[in-house]
């Protein structure tokens, strides 16, 4: 079963018409990711598990709602899923952190690792993994299976454009993993870019394009 989640929000979508710009300058475009980051690690962590604790206001007691367990860690796919996951650091500012680093070999479009760093609160705690790209799901694919090695019992991913080719082959590898996206997108070009897309969002948010 397909565990597909394209967050209706209408901050968001204003957000994504201007990071899909491709005038948008690079401070900008890292400036809206990090935003949209937050939007949509909001999004990703709604159903987090809660419990009922009795707290005192300046009035009163009262039972309320809290956090269950401790904040999940936050993984990000090198490099653009850093801009990304920004702001999920804000929305989620005790949650321990980890880094894949992935690059897609732009013939045969497959992703190499080159670092690989895990917290070990990943094993009870799980993990929300950014990338603000799914294109053909490679990387999806290999950088959740990282994590699962790394021993997180629960993984989100989240993403700000998504592929039906990347959604399907993350879907097929991984069905536990519920995918959080801005936009579910029309299509792959033949250099395994998304369009519409926003382009190359490493390059775009890092100002290494040439
Ligand atoms: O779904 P896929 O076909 O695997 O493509 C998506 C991947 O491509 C981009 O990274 P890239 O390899 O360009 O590295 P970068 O973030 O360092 O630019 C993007 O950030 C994803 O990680
Ligand atoms: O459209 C795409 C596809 C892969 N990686 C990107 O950064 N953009
Ligand atoms: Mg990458």
């Amino acid at each position: 079963m397909t565990m597909l989640h394209v967050v209706d929000h209408a901050l968001l979508a204003h957000r994504l018409a201007e990071l899909r710009d491709a005038a948008t300058p690079s401070p900008r475009f890292r400036k809206l990711l990090a935003e949209i980051g937050a939007i949509l690690t909001l999004e990703a962590t709604r159903a987090l598990p809660s419990r009922i604790a009795r707290i005192t206001t300046p009035l009163t007691e009262m039972d309320h709602q809290v956090l269950a367990a401790p904040e999940p860690v936050l993984v990000a796919v090198l490099r653009a899923g850093l801009g990304l996951m920004e702001g999920g650091m804000q929305v989620l500012p005790e949650a321990p952190v980890g880094h894949v680093g992935l690059v897609r070999d732009e013939h045969t479009l497959k992703p190499s690792q080159y670092m690989l760093r895990m917290p070990p609160e990943v094993r009870s705690r799980g993990a929300i993994l950014f990338d603000p790209m799914l294109a053909t799901g490679g990387s999806a694919v290999a950088a959740v299976q990282r994590v699962k090695e790394a021993g997180a019992p629960s993984i989100r991913f989240v993403c700000v454009v998504a592929a039906p080719e990347g959604v399907a082959k993350l879907s097929a590898a991984h069905p536990d993993v519920p995918i959080y996206t801005a936009s579910l997108d029309e299509k792959l070009d033949h250099r395994g870019f998304i369009v519409p897309g926003l382009g190359d969002a490493g390059d775009r948010c890092f100002g290494t394009v040439e």
